[in-house]
């Protein structure tokens, strides 16, 4: 990136010339400068209670070019991110560039989703071996052993049953494969409203395939804003899916926005979610509202500091 643009992006976030400059048309439209926004927490608290969290920089950041944006979440007081697919190219990325700009900026990454071929479809299992290959090869190069799982859209011509029985043969297939990288794919259940045409949507069918499967390295990314849209009661939701939980996420609904502009009684989740002994990252897959950044981590921050969230243990 040239000397100038670096500027500009890194003045956006507060990087260079920090808070110290006059709020002007950036600050409004993507809204970092501390100067510019009250009921703000102070670097150093934003810092502590984000420990627990892990920004989403395929949705905080936008404009940025992507690479930037690691230095954009750790600006704002992250210590840790995580990453769709580290493979697009166009976007300025791969998994060793990612990688090093991570390790550059002392930041850890919790997570990728390395966008898994439709592995429901019979058609597909060629494609989804050789994928597998190239997803546990990106976890290497990012130093992260879990990975995200989508590959589930409706196939025309087949049944739920028959959709859910392939996808689960796969994954079987995929499970000792895992197991001797020791790594975990996860199962996202999506939500209706955001994704149409899937086939797994909410708890079920994703907790009844991942027991079926029955392997360590087969879990669910258990993210409560497709829960809360799909099937809400939260927490029971939660205490009965617990024990195939390996990954957290969280946005407030409907607006996918952060926990506050919305629906959803976070510090309650929080609160339940420790109790039942997840020790992970939470991703904070979400839009910060309005584009503002800096009041989303700091609302994000608010809330940990509220229950007084411990940081993840490792
Ligand atoms: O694409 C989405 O909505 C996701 O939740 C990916 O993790």
């Amino acid at each position: 990136m040239d000397r100038r643009k670096f500027i500009r992006h890194s003045s956006l976030l507060g990087i260079v010339g920090t808070g110290l400059a006059a709020c002007n048309v950036t600050d409004e439209l993507f809204q970092t400068n501390e100067k510019c926004a009250p009921n703000i927490l102070s670097f150093a608290e934003r810092r502590h209670w984000l420990s627990s969290f892990s920004c989403n920089i395929e949705q905080w950041f936008r404009p940025i070019p992507f690479l930037d944006r690691i230095n954009a979440a750790k600006a704002l007081g992250f210590s840790a991110i995580e990453i769709w697919n580290p493979h697009q190219v166009k976007q300025g990325k791969s998994p060793n560039a990612i990688a090093q700009r991570a390790i550059d900026l002392n930041m850890r990454i919790t997570s990728y989703s390395p966008g898994a071929p439709n592995f429901a479809d019979p058609n597909n299992e060629k494609v989804f071996k050789r994928w597998l290959d190239v997803a546990i090869e990106a976890g290497k190069a990012l130093n992260v052993s879990n990975f995200n799982l989508t590959g589930h859209k409706k196939i025309d011509g087949l049944t739920t049953q028959e959709m859910i029985k392939n996808y689960t043969r796969m994954l079987k297939w995929a499970a000792p494969r895992l197991e001797s990288e020791n790594m975990v794919a996860t199962v996202e259940p999506y939500n209706p409203w955001n994704h149409k045409g899937h086939f797994i949507y909410g708890k079920e069918p994703a907790l009844s395939i991942c027991r079926e499967v029955n392997s360590k390295s087969i879990k669910l990314n258990w993210d409560f804003f497709h829960m809360q849209r799909t099937n809400g009661n939260l927490i029971t939701n939660l205490e009965e899916g617990f024990d195939q939980v390996e990954y957290i996420q969280l946005a407030d609904a409907p607006g996918r926005n952060q926990p506050g502009s919305g629906e959803v009684a976070y510090g309650h989740i929080l609160t339940r979610l420790r109790e039942l002994g997840y020790q992970g990252f939470i991703g904070a897959e979400f839009f910060p509202k309005d584009k503002n950044a800096l009041k989303a981590a700091s609302d994000l921050a608010y809330l940990a500091k509220s229950v007084s969230l411990h940081p993840p243990r490792f």
